[in-house]
């Protein structure tokens, strides 16, 4: 994966005495777009604003390109262009003249570059409207051309769907996956949806109360997620066992009492089956969790997942 662009270590933040951000301690790399997931109230936002230098950390550091955000706020700050709060912008002034606005705050960007970024979003045909005139999901693609204009290396972005509906979510799903394509960039999303996260994430770190719980590649993730974890508890145990190996695919492990293999969902009735039919007596059936979504509903609680 190369050398990593932003560096979290032990990352922690206390309010009042309280700690919010328990030790974080995880890596981002270019051209990746991460997903930084976990229930309202889990610390996502306090991370984001400590990574982009608008609150405080309380031990820890965050390392961007080699720099410290602590010691080196300056040097760190530049390779990162990141919509935290509501993006800037005049209603009154059109997509245009905004970009412009912006561009003479920040020594060095051509005109060029301000058509680059217009591109990158989709917004080529809308410049010449008023911001006014724009739909919620324009306004945050402006923004994030606005981000992008100084070549950060790193955009991050918290909870850049919120508020959209399901074509605005595409649209902005599919312009962050081209930035991460085309221009490279590492981008972190912030999210407390998973099948959002799954479809627009390469890999995803889930937080709960401070603390990571879990950091996946979506990829791999997928693979899993049609396998379960399976401990039966049969008896008899070896004529359980023979039957076992005779229909699940992979290896059946014996433990004390149990049998544990990994099997599709689907197949899990046919196997609990094929033991009845041969006069097995069983005694538990356990589907220990495993994938991702598996480890999500367990933090958030079955049901309020979207
Ligand atoms: N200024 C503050 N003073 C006291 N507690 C705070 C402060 N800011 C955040 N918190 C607490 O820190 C915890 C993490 O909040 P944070 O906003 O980072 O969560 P989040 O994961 O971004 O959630 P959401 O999706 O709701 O924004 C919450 O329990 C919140 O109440």
């Amino acid at each position: 994966m190369g050398e990593p662009v932003m560096k979290l270590k032990n990352l922690k933040k206390s309010i009042s005495n309280k700690p919010i951000i328990k030790g974080l301690d995880f890596e981002i790399y270019s051209g990746e777009v991460f997903g930084f997931l976990g229930p309202n109230g889990a610390g996502k936002t306090t991370t984001i604003r400590m990574m982009v230098g608008l609150m405080s950390m309380t031990d820890g550091d965050v390392i961007i390109k080699g720099q410290s955000v602590k010691k080196d706020f300056k040097k760190a700050i530049r390779y990162v262009g990141g919509i935290v709060e509501n993006p800037e912008m005049y209603p009154f002034m059109t997509g245009w003249k905004n970009l412009i606005h912006y561009s003479r705050m920040v020594p060095g960007i051509s005109k060029e570059r301000i058509q680059e970024v217009v591109r990158l979003v989709g917004l080529e045909k809308r410049m010449k409207d008023k911001v006014s005139k724009y739909s919620l999901g324009m306004r945050q693609r402006l923004g994030i051309a606005q981000a992008l204009l100084h070549n950060p290396s790193i955009l991050i972005l918290d909870e850049p769907t919120n508020g959209l509906d399901p074509s605005g979510i595409r649209e902005i799903r599919s312009y962050i996956r081209r930035l991460a394509a085309e221009e490279g960039v590492a981008v972190i999303v912030s999210s407390h949806i998973l099948s959002e996260m799954e479809m627009m994430c390469d890999r995803i770190g889930i937080i709960k109360n401070g603390e990571l719980i879990s950091i996946q590649s979506v990829h791999d993730a997928l693979q899993q997620s049609d396998q379960k974890e399976v401990t039966i508890e049969a008896r008899p145990m070896n004529d359980a066992y023979e039957i076992l190996q005779g229909i699940v695919e992979g290896s059946v492990n014996q433990h004390q009492n149990e049998l544990m293999m990994s099997v599709k969902k689907e197949e899990i009735p046919l196997v609990i089956a094929k033991l009845v039919e041969q006069n097995i007596d069983i005694f538990s059936v356990n589907v220990n969790r495993s994938t991702l979504e598996d480890k999500f509903l367990d933090l958030i609680g079955e049901g309020t997942i979207e």
